[in-house]
């Protein structure tokens, strides 16, 4: 498949807000965010993410989208609105709750996020001896499961800087997939690779989502990579979500802002601030 193929396969029926509460593991309704009395970052945020899809969240430099992910998993309260969590608002179910709520989710942060001071194995074993009660025998059989699955199952005694940027991210997928969680989320996953190495990491990450399903939630500005992965995708502008759809009907919009940015052009709304 060519890096501006189509996008890649079916899409859900829908994936939009306009269904009973719940409907979508993840939902954000209305979330507002602002930072210290300056105009809001997030004004008013409505989104679902669906089951056993890979939604791509696209935007331009700056506009909150890692704002967005650190309300998803928890991590930013927002100021008005919910973020609701298999069916739960996680900033109105006591600390507890939340916290194993958030087992649920798996995160591939922009490096890795990888233990500088651990080998690939220690780093994937890491969440298995912090939050399971599984044997070393069993942890061994699932981490080298997860390390296999991202080729990486000869490079286990290496340290994070022995590895090349595409090799750490590899490894932190496997770490995000170790615990068999319900949602993963990617921090910009083409961010300081090639575009051969991102190609290769997303065609990756939606043979993975292949194989396990789950709510697959991507933040990213790079096009190509939103052609590769995505089922659905949602622009966020100016606070809000601008347009959200199946991949296909977003590549193929008419709306000016969203073609520009889907396109990379010069011309249209969208200009240098
Ligand atoms: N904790 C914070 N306190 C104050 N301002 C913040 C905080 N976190 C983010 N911001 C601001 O929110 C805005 C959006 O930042 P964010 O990192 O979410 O953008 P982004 O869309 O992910 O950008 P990029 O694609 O360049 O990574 C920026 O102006 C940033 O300075």
């Amino acid at each position: 498949m060519s890096v501006d193929a189509p996008v890649r396969r079916h899409a859900p029926a829908t994936s939009h807000l306009d269904q009973p509460r719940g409907t979508h593991p993840i939902e954000l309704r209305g979330v507002r965010k602002a930072f210290g009395g300056n105009a809001p970052i997030l004004d008013g945020v409505d989104l679902g993410f669906p089951d056993d899809a890979i939604t791509t969240v696209l935007g331009p430099s700056g506009t909150g989208k890692s704002v967005l992910l650190k309300h998803i998993v928890g991590l930013l309260e927002p100021d008005e609105g919910e973020v609701s969590v298999f069916g739960n608002d996680i900033w109105r179910v006591p600390p507890v709750e939340r916290y194993e709520l958030r087992k649920r989710f798996g995160v591939l942060f922009q490096d890795g996020a990888l233990f500088g001071s651990m080998n690939l194995y220690d780093n994937v074993a890491f969440p298995l001896r912090k939050h399971t009660q599984m044997s070393e025998r069993e942890i061994r059989d699932t981490v080298m499961t997860h390390l296999a699955e991202v080729g990486l199952e000869a490079a286990v005694d290496k340290a994070p800087n022995e590895i090349s940027g595409g090799m750490r991210k590899r490894a932190g997928f496997a770490r995000a997939l170790v615990m068999r969680p319900d949602v993963v989320l990617f921090d910009e996953p083409d961010s300081g690779l090639d575009p051969v190495r991102t190609k290769l990491l997303c065609q990756l990450i939606a043979e993975v989502h292949r194989e396990h399903g789950g709510t697959y939630i991507v933040i990213t500005h790079d096009i190509p990579s939103a052609r590769t992965l995505s089922d659905y995708v949602a622009v966020l502008w100016k606070g809000k979500i601008q347009h959200h759809s199946a991949a296909d009907e977003a590549f193929g919009s008419s709306d000016p802002f969203v073609r520009q940015f889907l396109a990379g052009a010069a011309d249209g709304p969208l200009g240098m601030d």
